[in-house]
């Protein structure tokens, strides 16, 4: 008897090691990745900034499509054009995200961009559609018109300040469409609020922001007293709700006073019960908006004056064919934009060479899914490396290279002979079900300020005060954040000409009439 209870004691023993053993290997119907260690797999080598040139270079290793594991967790990198058709196409089973628990607890599950795939996923996720479609956000280019006309002025008056500005800028346009308001300036303001949260909430998520409890699921029962990082998702939360629910309140109240100011806000709420929701919802599709809107926006423009500053040959092709189209007696349309092919090519390009998201918002599978040759199960989380994508040497040549004249001579900006099977031009917009739903707002608000600031403004580096010689700008430089973001730097923004000033001013208060109709606000509350 005690012999049976021996080797079944072993059997045990073995049996357990065996599964431990394998934690953390990588099975073999995954893409293959980097080696492996026991139990962590590849956890200690997760990059912990800038992830899209780690993916990189393990893509350039592994190719299109490598894994890596985290303890249990499956991991997948995909880093073609073709690769992402796929998940377009099977976005049945690829359009959930991964478990964040600090997402959880600050969210709970009603924010769109980190929603879990689900109910409320899809409520929202069809009203953010449905108010931001082409149509629905041409009805909004006069805030938008008027607000980048406020941007050409911060930028005459204050040119040093251009950083802030821009966030001003993307702040106030998505605070009128959204709620009626318009913020004037960045400080005290709604915008500076957006800010904060949102800078909170990126350190809280970074590698490393707090204990990996999504890989060791045990910590979430750390009591409260030893866990800190429970204290700073809930006052994050509590922030947020603040925020939220005011900007909530100034809708609602125009709604029962008849004071309307025509914002998604106020279409929302007359529509409630059609479209099935409750406060909580509506308050933070408000705050989606915001959140997701207000620094991708002002991001891809940073990223424009980065561009220019550093490309003065290509300002300059760019000015001259604005000139040749709009003239120097009005300012630049939205609709010039037809008749700018350089233009847009320079659009497109700044997506290409700066993608505002350069690894996107990870997705994950709802079931055991085929990608390529590998099977991914349920449960895993996708990457998708734009920023491999593009600069991609087989899609692309000199993918280093800012070069606008690439997309002159074809419609993705490939090289002849290029195999361009899943190309598109808004995958920097992400993937299948959860394209960014703003793109449409998103295009309009660069193609403006695109135009307008090339039609207003020379922009040179700065000049350092003792030698008077140019300070040299990075075009590769970036903040450490999920967005691919410049760091401040200085640079010259001086007028064109004096006519052009002029001009600039007269917008400026023609636009104020268009504030006239949203609620102003310096609040800070
Ligand atoms: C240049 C500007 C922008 C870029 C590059 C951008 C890019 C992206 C990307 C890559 C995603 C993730 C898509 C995916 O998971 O596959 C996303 C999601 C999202 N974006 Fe944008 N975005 C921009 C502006 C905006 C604006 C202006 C708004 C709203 C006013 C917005 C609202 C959202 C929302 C709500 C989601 C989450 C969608 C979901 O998960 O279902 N974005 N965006």
């Amino acid at each position: 008897m005690g012999l049976v209870v021996s080797i079944c004691a072993l059997a045990a023993v073995y049996w357990v090691l065996r599964r431990l053993s394998r934690i953390g290997t990588r099975e073999s119907y995954l893409p293959p990745g980097p080696t492996t260690t026991p139990i962590l797999g590849n956890l200690l080598a997760f990059p912990t900034s800038r992830a899209h040139i780690r993916f990189t270079e393990w893509a350039q290793e592994y190719g299109a499509i490598f894994s890596l594991k985290l303890v249990s967790n499956n991991v997948v990198v995909v880093s073609s054009a073709k690769l992402v058709r796929e998940l377009d196409m099977k976005g049945a089973t690829t359009s959930d995200r991964p478990a964040i628990h600090a997402a959880e607890i600050v969210y709970g599950d009603y924010e769109l961009v980190f929603a879990r795939h689900g109910t409320v996923w899809r409520k929202v996720r069809r009203v953010v559609q449905e108010i931001l479609t082409a149509e629905k956000c041409s009805q909004h280019l006069e805030i938008q018109k008027a607000e980048a006309s406020v941007l050409m002025y911060d930028m005459l008056q204050n040119p040093e300040n251009w950083y802030t500005h821009t966030r001003r800028y993307s702040g106030s346009v998505i605070l009128g469409v959204a709620f009626g308001i318009h913020c004037p300036t960045y400080e005290n303001s709604y915008v500076s609020r957006v800010y904060q949260t949102l800078w909170d909430w990126q350190q809280l998520l970074r590698p490393g922001g707090i204990p990996p409890v999504d890989i060791f699921p045990f910590l979430k029962h750390i009591p409260n007293r030893w866990a800190p990082w429970k204290d700073l998702c809930q006052q994050i939360r509590n922030k947020q709700r603040d925020l939220f629910f005011s900007l909530l309140q100034v809708c609602e109240d125009r709604v029962s006073t008849g004071n309307r100011r025509d914002s998604f806000l106020e279409y929302v709420l007359d529509r409630q019960q059609e479209y099935g929701l409750d406060k909580e919802m509506i308050a933070y599709i408000g705050g989606t908006l915001l959140e997701a809107g207000t620094e991708t926006t002002a991001v891809n423009l940073q990223s424009f004056i980065l561009c220019m500053t550093a490309r003065p040959e290509i300002q300059r092709r760019a000015q001259q064919e604005i000139d040749r189209v709009v003239g120097t007696t009005r300012t630049p349309d939205k609709k010039d934009l037809d008749d700018l092919p350089y233009v847009r090519a320079l659009i497109k390009e700044l997506h290409r060479y700066r993608p505002v998201g350069p690894t996107a918002v990870p997705h994950a599978t709802t079931a055991d899914e085929r990608i390529g040759e590998y099977l991914l199960p349920k449960g895993t989380t996708i990457f998708v490396n734009l920023w491999h994508i593009f600069r991609d040497p087989e899609l692309y040549d000199n993918p280093d290279e800012f070069n606008p004249d690439r997309f002159l001579n074809s419609e993705f900006g490939t090289k002849p002979g290029a195999d361009t099977t899943g190309c598109r031009e808004d995958m920097v917009f992400g993937i299948g079900r959860r394209i960014c739903p703003g793109r449409f707002l998103a295009s309009n608000a660069i193609a403006m300020n695109v135009l307008n600031i090339l039609w207003a403004f020379n922009i040179s580096p700065a000049k350092d005060s003792v030698t008077g010689q140019p300070i040299p700008v990075d075009i590769n430089d970036s903040i450490d954040s999920i967005l691919l973001a410049p760091l401040p730097f200085q640079c010259e923004i001086m007028p064109r000409d004096e006519a052009r000033a002029e001009m600039i001013k007269s917008q400026y208060a023609s636009a104020q009439g268009v504030f006239a109709g949203l609620q102003y606000t310096y609040e800070t509350s």
